[in-house]
This record gives structure tokens, sequence and C-alpha cells, in this order.
């Protein structure tokens, strides 16, 4: 044995011991948790509560002694809970499909590996597997950092029963993937219209002489690439994975921070958390200060707005719908207060969910 096997030897059997005694109580936690599903069952109740797997990630976090980081604390209870959840019954997740894009990632996150993903050809089928009940929520793209609002997702969220109940903040990075490594005979990049834009900037410097071809999704460029040496694909690293593509290029995004927003849908009201946030969509009459009447009640009861989006109507008229955040759940005092003088303000008024707020 090297000196070096001498003195790790020890150290693993240590681990080995270790892991024993976590698997047992792992064990004894996925039994708790499926005696938690025979009591769901008998109520007909919903297995998956976010805002209790948020409670018992912040309590682990504030206990935390070190030296394991807050973020590896709830990326190991993140599988745990999605591995005792999927005990209780697995859940399908609705994303935007096909394998390898960030809405799968982001689905992955929120929910754990313990899940059945539902990959969708687009936002309206999404929405259509979680109303249809071929899944339990979805997660779909409501907002880039560089590109803004993700105009299909908003108008679907407008019309559709189901309501937000979590979010999810990703960084977003691009590469420049081909099956080569290099741009050698590659005539075209492919890739979502969202990251075409967002890596314009790098394009034109670095591959001006490459045509650009808009796609349904970075995904699909990247098979597209894997099948064809003529294309090159803008895609992050899940394709890049999933379609053992090789980086021409990393990070080639114009924007180094930049991020997505996706929501969770689904049928179900998360309880209050203490770090929720409500999200409600609004309209008012085409008149002088009207806006400004929108933001008053916010002001008066000390409700801050984490968010204001417009989209036209889609009544042939100059009207708007805004889409507003806000800090809070509908069941707190303020909130509740705020949402009452607004509802009573609005010529339209919905509210699309109150669910705990991303960490990112
Ligand atoms: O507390 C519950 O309701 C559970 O079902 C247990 C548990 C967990 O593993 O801690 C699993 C699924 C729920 O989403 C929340 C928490």
């Amino acid at each position: 044995m090297s000196n070096e096997e001498q003195r790790l030897a020890p150290l693993r059997e240590k681990i080995d011991s270790l892991d024993a005694q976590i698997l047992e109580l792992l064990t004894q936690r996925a039994q708790a948790a499926q005696e938690v599903g025979h009591v769901k069952g008998g109520f007909s109740s919903p297995v998956f509560r976010p805002e209790r797997e948020r409670q018992v990630v912040s309590r682990l976090q504030s206990i935390n002694p070190g030296p394991l980081l807050p973020d590896g604390i709830a990326a190991i209870w993140r599988e745990v809970m999605s591995a005792c959840r999927a005990l209780e019954a697995r859940q399908t997740i609705a994303y935007l499909g096909p394998a390898g894009t960030f809405s799968e990632q982001a689905a992955q996150t929120y929910f754990g590996h313990s899940i059945v993903g539902l990959p969708c050809v687009s936002l309206d089928e999404v929405f259509k597997a979680v109303e249809k009940g071929a899944a339990q929520f979805g997660v779909v793209p409501v907002e880039n950092s560089s590109e803004g609002a993700v105009s299909r997702t908003l108008d679907l969220l407008l019309d559709s029963p189901m309501q937000i109940s979590g979010e999810i903040v990703l960084p977003i990075c691009h590469h420049l993937l081909t099956k080569s490594g290099n741009l050698d005979g590659v005539t075209t990049v492919c890739a979502h219209a969202q990251a075409l834009a967002q890596c314009q900037q790098w394009l034109s410097q670095h591959a001006p002489q490459l045509k650009r071809q808009a796609v349904s999704s970075n995904a699909e460029a990247a098979r597209l690439a894997a099948a064809d040496p003529a294309i090159a694909a803008i895609a992050g690293d899940p394709a890049q994975i999933t379609y053992e593509l090789q980086a021409v290029a990393s990070r080639i995004q114009d924007d180094a921070h930049n991020r997505t927003r996706f929501v969770v849908i689904g049928n179900y009201a998360c309880q209050a958390t203490g770090h929720d946030q409500t999200s409600l969509v609004l309209s008012v009459d085409n008149q002088p200060g009207a806006v400004h009447s929108l933001l008053a009640p916010l002001a008066k009861h000390g409700v801050s707005m984490n968010r204001f989006e417009s989209r036209p109507a889609r009544k042939g008229t100059w009207e708007y719908h805004f889409y507003i955040d806000i800090a809070g759940h509908a069941d707190d005092e303020k909130v509740a207060k705020a949402m009452d003088e607004l509802k009573s303000i609005a010529a339209f008024y919905k509210k699309l969910g109150s669910y705990p707020r991303s960490a990112a």
C-alpha cells in the first residue's frame, strides 16, 4: 500500500460507516414519508407541498453547523425529498422539450430527479398537459434577464385556470457546439430565436460568416448539429451532454449574468412561508393617471413590487394587461388589503398565485 493509500484507508472506512448510518436514517425518513402519503391518500390531498419542502430546507440551513454550504444542503435535500415524494406518488412534470432544454433542467432543479418528465412540443402543450391532468405540474419560462418577458407564457397564464405555485431562476450559459469541436465545413448556426438574440454580439464578432437559423429550441438545434456536420448549435450544458457535442466556444452569451426565470404551474394553492411572492394580472380603463392608480394601493399598504410587465390586451384597442409581482402572500394582512383595493379599481383582475420566492 502506498503512503497515500495508507492514509486514505481509515478515512474511507469512516465514510463507509457514516454512509451506512445515513442510509439507515434515510430509510426511516422514507418510511415516514410513505406514512404521510397514506394519510394524504385518505384525504385525497396533493402529494407535493412546496411550502413544506421550503420549510424543511430553510430549517436545516438555519441549524447547519458547516462545513456544508447552504446551497449544498438545498441540493442534497431537494433529492432526498424528491425520492421520498416519489414513494408517496411519482409526480409527472410537463416542460418545453425535447430532452436537454433549460426547461428540463429547471424542472429537475425544482422537483429533483425522482420525477417522470413529460417533454412537450410547445408552451401551449405544457399548459394543456397540466390542465388535462396528464401532468401534475408544468414548468415554463416566463422572463429572461437580457431578452425580457416570454410573451406566449404571459398570454397563456392569462387564459389558464392553472395557478403559479413556484418559481425557479436559472443561470443561462450558451455554448457554440458542433460534432467535431471546430467550425470546419460549418455554414449555419441554429438556436432558439431568444438564444440567437442573447449571443448576437459574440456571433457578429467571432463567427460573422455563419448563417443564423432560428429553430424551435436549443435542444432541437443540438439534435440537428449532432446529425449534420454543416450545422453548429447554440445550446447549454444539458443539450451538450444529451447530444454528445463538443464546444467550439463556451459561455458566448453577451450578458455574463444571463438568467431565466421559470414558473411552476399547477392546480395547487401554496400556503404562506414568510418568503413569498404574489403574481397578478390587471388592466385599467384607458384614462389619465390610470396606471398610477394601480400602484397607489401598494404604496399605501407598504407592499413592494418586484416586477411590472405590460402586454397588449389583444382586443384591437390600445389597451394593456399589467403583470405585477408583489412581495408577500395573499394571506398576509397588508397584501390582502392592497389586493382588495386593486380588485375594486381594476377593470380586469386575476390572481395568478402566491408561492415561495426563489432563493436565487
Ligand atoms: O410533509 C409532507 O407533506 C411530505 O409529503 C413529506 C415530504 C418530505 O419528504 O419531507 C415529501 C413531499 C412533500 O412535497 C413535502 C415533504
